[in-house]
């Protein structure tokens, strides 16, 4: 079986040299992947080509086994993105939000829209206008609406940024009963390591636009203890190469 999400020597280098270099990797169905990665390190770049956003200038990003550049109806047909934060009518309820959203897709099984409020716990606050949500609720309105499609794989830009304590929780709790109880495959980005740790099942670390170690998490763990002590180990492998270069 292709891997849900494939990335194969993908490089984009800005005007100002950044970008990203020659990544490659792999997620598979049922991975809770973390793209982990420093502010600047590449992540939002890579996100954007993942979803037709921005082009690669080599290598090829496939998702279902479809080439994203020349496949892109197909490659996206079973994929929900929420890239940074979730947009809305503020002056709308959740659920004229979804109504809205729900007009891209012609086939939407009756009753999609109660069963995405359930999924994301705002059936509750479904009337009430996206203008008094909380930031966290907002971001659970965007993952309603990254779930309308029933999607195979959510990809998922910085669920979690800007969301205090309680809010970072309910986002983590959403996404892994997403994974565990609907089977969805997530490929999510994120700065912070404890988050990897607490939700991922794979991770791939991103330094200044290369892609420096790939690995389940358990064997990390295994390798330093922590999720951070490893990126530390991985940080300080590469500083010194970079060194003896
Ligand atoms: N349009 C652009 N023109 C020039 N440089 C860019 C452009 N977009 C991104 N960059 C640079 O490429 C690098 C990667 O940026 P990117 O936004 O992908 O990082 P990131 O890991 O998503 O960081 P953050 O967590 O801050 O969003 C950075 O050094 C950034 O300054």
């Amino acid at each position: 079986m292709s891997p849900v999400l494939e990335l194969r020597g993908v490089t984009k280098i800005f005007p100002n040299r950044r970008g990203i270099r020659d990544i490659s990797l792999t997620v598979n169905r049922g991975d809770i992947y973390g793209f982990f990665g420093p502010n600047g390190a590449g992540k939002t770049t890579v996100m954007k080509m993942l979803t037709g956003l921005a082009r690669p200038q080599q290598g090829q990003l496939r998702l279902f086994g479809h080439d994203v550049g020349t496949g892109f109806e197909q490659a996206m047909a079973k994929v929900g993105v929420l890239i940074e934060t979730a947009e809305a009518f503020t002056y709308m309820s959740a659920r004229r939000n979804l109504e809205q959203a729900a007009r891209f897709y012609p086939r939407l099984p009756k009753g999609r829209i109660d069963d995405v409020l359930a999924l994301t716990g705002l059936s509750p606050y479904a009337h009430e206008k996206v203008a008094g949500y909380s930031l966290g609720m907002k971001q659970r309105l965007g993952l309603a609406a990254a779930l309308l499609g029933e999607p195979e794989l959510l990809i998922l830009d910085e669920p979690t940024n800007g969301l205090d304590i309680e809010g970072m929780v309910q986002i983590r709790e959403l996404i892994a009963g997403l994974a565990r109880e609907q089977g969805i495959t997530i490929f999510l980005s994120s700065h912070f390591i404890g988050e990897m740790e607490q939700l991922c099942s794979r991770i791939g670390i991103l330094h200044e636009g290369r892609l420096i170690r790939e690995a389940a998490i358990s064997t990390l763990l295994q390798e330093r203890g922590t999720l951070e002590a490893a990126y530390l180990h991985e940080l300080n492998q590469v500083r010194g190469q970079a060194a003896h270069a």
